[in-house]
Formats: C-alpha cells, structure tokens, sequence
C-alpha cells in the first residue's frame, strides 16, 4: 500500500519518514498555508531523497504555467490539485506535464459528492479523498465518514486522506479499501514539523496488519 506523508517542510525529516517506509512525501505549494515550502526548500529535500520515492507537489487553484514552473524547478514527480480544478483542467495540466502523477483531491462532503468521482477519473491518474471543512483546504485533521465509502471502487487507484493517525488507521482501513493512505496533522507535533516518533508508530501499526 502506498503510504504518503504530507506538509513536510524539513529535509532532514523527509529522509528519516522516507528510511520508515513513506512511499510518497507531499510538499505543500500552497503560500497560505502553514505548511507552505518554497522550490528551494523541495529541491534541498527532494535531492536527498532515493529515487524510488514520490514527490509530490500539492497546489490550490494555481495556474496551469505556475505548477509546470515549480515540478521542474524542483523536480516533483507528481501534483495533487486539492482545490476547485474541473475535469477539463485536469486534462490539459495533463497534456502540459505528461510524464508527471496527477493526484485530484476532493474534499467530500457527502455521498452525492462522491458522484462527481467517475468525470475525474479518465483526466488523472490517482484520486484522494479528504474530509470537507468549510475554512480550510486541507490539513486539517477532520476524519471522513469512513462507512460512506465502504463500497467506494473508483476505475483508478485512490488515498484516503483526512484526520488519520497511528491510532485510528486500522479501524480506517477496516471498512475502507484504499489504494494508499495520506496524513499529515495526525503525525505532526505542529504544523509542517512532523513527530518521527508518531510516523514510525503508524508504520508499526500497519506493518501489523500484513
Ligand atoms: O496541509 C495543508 O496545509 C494543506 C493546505 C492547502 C491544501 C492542502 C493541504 N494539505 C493536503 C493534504 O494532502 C493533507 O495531507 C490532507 O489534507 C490530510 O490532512 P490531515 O487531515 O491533517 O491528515
């Protein structure tokens, strides 16, 4: 299962969670977040990182222009859009970054809204679902109601995002059948300061699932 750590800002961290079993590590491109990193600071962490592991650039309602300049000037090998970009805008970043991951957040606030899904899934390459807050994109430690997505199958692989930890993973995915996990507050002692100690407990906790 692919385990992606996100909001690091350290790249002293990035190695330590990458040496505890991170699959991917999500850099936050988002200024006004608080975890926001600039291309110098994913450059510094990306060059030391192994080549086996994703990097993954996530941005807001940015510019088609604006994301193409940061993959390739730190060497991002995917983009997570957790903002209001449409299908259509999917495809042309697609078109525009063709040998890049295209990772489409939507932040769920109901099952309706898991409808919306199926028009995503021939326009990127890997979906994740977040919890909804009406003030904040993301991060934000709020679980989604995982029993409203114990059927969900998309046609293409998927994270579960949204308020996991290394206390509640297993009872997560217990009822849900994600292609991956994402998290970030829930293993963080403050925001963009991950807690080592919280990461490999997470990683205990799903090495005991196997
Ligand atoms: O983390 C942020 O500050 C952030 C800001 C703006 C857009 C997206 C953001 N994070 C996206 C993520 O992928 C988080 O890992 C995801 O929302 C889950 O966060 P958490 O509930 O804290 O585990």
């Amino acid at each position: 299962m692919r385990v992606k750590i996100c909001g690091i800002t350290q790249p002293q961290q990035s190695i330590a969670i990458a040496s505890l079993g991170a699959t991917a590590l999500g850099f936050i491109c988002v200024p006004t977040s608080p975890r926001y990193v600039t291309i110098s600071q994913i450059r510094a962490a990306v060059a030391e990182l192994p080549a086996n592991i994703d990097t993954i650039g996530v941005f807001a309602n940015a510019s088609i222009p604006e994301i193409s300049q940061i993959v390739v000037d730190s060497g991002l090998t995917g983009v997570q859009l957790h903002g209001d970009e449409l299908p259509d805008f999917c495809d042309q970043l697609r078109q525009a970054l063709p040998n890049v991951e295209i990772i489409k957040a939507l932040r769920v606030r109901s099952l309706e809204h898991l409808d919306t899904v199926a028009t995503y899934t021939n326009y990127v390459d890997t979906l994740l679902l977040d919890a909804y807050h009406p003030e904040q994109l993301g991060g934000t430690g709020k679980t989604l109601d995982w029993t409203m997505l114990e059927q969900f199958n998309p046609n293409c692989p998927w994270f579960l995002a949204g308020g996991l930890t290394a206390d509640n993973i297993v009872e997560a995915l217990s009822q849900v059948n994600p292609s991956g996990v994402d998290l970030s507050s829930g293993v963080e002692r403050a925001p963009g300061d991950k807690d080592l100690d919280k990461v490999a407990k997470l990683f205990g906790k799903l090495g005991s699932r196997e």
